[in-house]
């Protein structure tokens, strides 16, 4: 009898591989942020990226940082992957899911993964750490008993010829 294959990747890399893959579609000069919902048995839920809504040109609003007026910014137009991938989901309730994402969640999806009933947050980069939204966040999360903790990277390098 043969034996299983070897090398494959971990439940870990492959659902925070897809939530990176997912934020490669983003349009996002800065920051491409990439999310991945999955059950508690490990299957995929859903995905979500940085961008604008539906019906919101990528080519005619602002992908700026700074700006005079806020409404030259992206801030006020994003909407940020984790909420993208609550609200792309299709079959009904996200309670006990945990959420894969590229970086920390801000406060405002912090509210939303609260309020889906996600339990656990797997996240990579935390680059936004120490700032009001990320404190914010922590403090929501321990309140709501959601966990949250970061993906150890492996190392492992994956080359995908598309
Ligand atoms: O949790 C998040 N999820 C998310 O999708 N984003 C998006 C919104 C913006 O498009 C971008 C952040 O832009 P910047 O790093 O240039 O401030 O990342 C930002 C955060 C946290 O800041
Ligand atoms: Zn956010």
């Amino acid at each position: 009898m043969g034996s299983k294959r070897e090398g494959y990747i971990s439940w870990d890399e492959y659902f925070m591989g897809v939530a990176i893959l997912s934020g490669q579609r983003s349009k996002d000069p800065n920051t491409q942020v990439g999310c991945c919902i999955v059950s508690q048995d490990n299957k995929i839920l859903s995905m979500g990226y940085n961008g604008l809504p539906i019906g919101c040109s990528d080519d005619e609003f602002p992908w700026d940082r700074e700006g005079d007026d806020p409404l030259d910014t992206k801030y006020v137009y994003t909407v940020h992957s984790e909420l993208n991938a609550i609200l792309n989901y299709r079959g009904g309730s996200l309670e006990g899911a945990k959420l894969y994402v590229s970086l920390f969640p801000c406060n405002e999806c912090a509210k939303a993964i609260i309020q889906s009933g996600i339990k656990e947050v797997i996240y990579d980069c935390n680059k936004y750490e120490g700032t009001p939204s990320v404190t914010a966040s922590k403090r929501m999360f321990d309140a709501a008993g959601v966990k949250y903790h970061q993906y150890k990277r492996t190392g492992r390098k994956i080359e995908i010829e598309l």
